[in-house]
């Protein structure tokens, strides 16, 4: 098959790259310049685990290609990819400017008849307004169909995601556009559920609100063991053998940051909102998940009151391991808090720190390694767990005037930590007090 996909952040690119490497003709269509150059090279403008090579696989395959042209895109396209942002609205509404203006090109530039698939995450009704403004606005007489096709990859292993996904969703109102989708799809040999249009549009937001309501769930347990000195990785462990509850996204931490939750659980707020609907638990979720991005404050502050003037390292900066997205990352709150309160902060990312250092407060300062951040730091705060940070040399931390590391993420197992002499304060785990007896007022 032709196909164009419009938008090449995570979605367009991982999408582009894969349906190229399953055998169908692909270019990518993006209005950043400097992006389109990059990608033309076969350079991944964004970091993901083997996307790259995937990409200059299929560039030298002549089975992917790059533009900014929009008619050069469309020209032989029989089947077109929706992939642009949808972000997030000051009232927390989904913005549908993007995808809106993706329908105006694609109505004034397709010359033969095609299926529209929307990839991008849209409200229900979205895909049918899409409909209408491409009718609206056709220039050539041409014949289309449009299918809702949300996408489940996840940053970081978004290429395994798409060849050892869960599922494909496709809607559809018309059965004939929705087999040509499957029949793309088919060399994935990922199981495939079609359904109508609304309901594909509303899969997407309720899968990802419950998986968000699993992490605020398990948070709100993780604050509760804290209290009476259970163990929430014990506590998840038994849970999750529940065939019924499962093990997965059952981690206590600084909640849920990136591109997708928090935008989406307002969202969907705003939809049952738009039918008169108040979803009281997901407002819940989100407000449990804006306290728990503030908890790695009060836990510091337990410990070390007056920060003003201390230096605290701060490791990890992306909004979760293996991806340089800062998107929503607890960092955000967590380095300005630190700052407002006079602390001098000292960063390590091992990837994330040029997308940082765009979004971070300028006071932030950053160190090349985890050792140079550690050193001479009055506290260690953790936020993202790369394997670089759990892995890291035990020593650097007791070699610390008095080691005192507070740690987001359970990076550390507690025995170890005991072992080495570190005052080590975790998420919903017994805190391992200070051998020197120290208040750090
Ligand atoms: N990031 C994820 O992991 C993920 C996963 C599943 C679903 N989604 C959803 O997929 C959609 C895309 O997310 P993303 O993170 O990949 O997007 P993004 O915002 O990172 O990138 C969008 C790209 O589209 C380009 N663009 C905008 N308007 C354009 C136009 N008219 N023509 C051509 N290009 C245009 C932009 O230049 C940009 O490169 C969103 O709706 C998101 O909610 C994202
Ligand atoms: O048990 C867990 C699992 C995740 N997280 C946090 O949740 C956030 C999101 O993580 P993850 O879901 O792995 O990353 P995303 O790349 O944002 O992927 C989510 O959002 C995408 C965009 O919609 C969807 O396609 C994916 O299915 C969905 O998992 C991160 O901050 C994680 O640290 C936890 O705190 N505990």
């Amino acid at each position: 098959m032709n196909i164009a996909v419009v938008g090449t952040g995570y979605v367009g690119l991982v999408t582009g790259v894969t349906l190229s490497d399953i055998g169908h003709n692909v270019t990518c269509i993006d209005i950043d310049k400097e992006k389109v150059e990059i990608m033309k090279k076969g350079t991944s403008p964004l970091y993901e685990p083997g996307l790259s090579e995937l990409m200059n696989k299929n560039i030298k395959q002549s089975r992917l290609f790059f533009t900014t042209n929009h008619a050069e895109g469309f020209a032989n396209a029989e089947v077109i990819y929706i992939a642009v942002g949808t972000p997030e609205n000051e009232d927390g509404s989904a913005n549908l400017a993007y995808v809106e203006q993706v329908a105006k090109d694609i109505a004034q530039y397709v010359v033969q008849d095609l299926i529209v698939v929307t990839k991008s995450t849209v409200p229900v009704g979205t895909n049918h307004k899409i409909k209408t403004i491409i009718t609206e606005n056709l220039v050539n007489n041409i014949k289309f169909e449009v299918v809702s096709n949300p996408e489940f990859l996840k940053e970081g292993s978004a290429i395994k995601d798409s060849f050892e996904g869960d599922r494909i969703v496709i809607g559809a109102d018309s059965s004939e556009a929705s087999a040509i989708i499957e029949k793309i799809n088919q060399p994935f040999g990922v199981p495939v559920f079609r359904t109508d249009v609304r309901s594909a549009e509303m899969i997407k937001y309720a899968s990802n609100a419950f998986l968000a309501t699993k992490i605020s769930f398990i948070n709100e347990i993780s604050n509760i063991c804290d209290r009476v000195e259970a163990n929430v990785e014990d506590v998840a462990k038994g849970m999750g053998m529940d065939k019924r509850i499962g093990p997965d996204f059952l981690k206590a931490g600084l909640g849920y940051g990136g591109s997708c939750f928090p935008k989406d659980t307002k969202a969907l707020i705003q939809i049952a909102g738009n039918v008169h609907y108040d979803f009281q638990l997901l407002k819940g979720v989100v407000n449990v998940n804006r306290k728990q991005q503030r908890m790695i404050i009060e836990k510091l502050l337990e410990r070390m009151p007056d920060i003003k003037g201390k230096r605290i390292a701060v490791l990890g900066l992306s909004f979760k391991p293996n991806t340089d997205d800062m998107r929503e990352a607890a960092s955000i709150v967590v380095t300005n808090s630190l700052i407002d309160r006079g602390a001098e902060v000292i960063a390590y990312d091992p990837i994330a720190m040029n997308n940082a250092k765009k979004i971070l407060a300028p006071e932030v300062e950053y160190s090349t390694s985890v050792k140079g951040a550690i050193n001479e730091s009055d506290a260690v705060l953790i936020l993202t767990e790369w394997d670089e940070i759990k892995d890291i040399d035990l020593n650097f931390f007791s070699e610390m005037k008095y080691p005192l590391v507070v740690d987001g993420r359970n990076c550390f197992d507690l025995e170890t930590m005991r072992e080495h002499h570190i005052e080590y304060h975790s998420v919903g785990r017994p805190s391992i007090s200070c051998q020197f007896e120290k208040t750090y007022a």
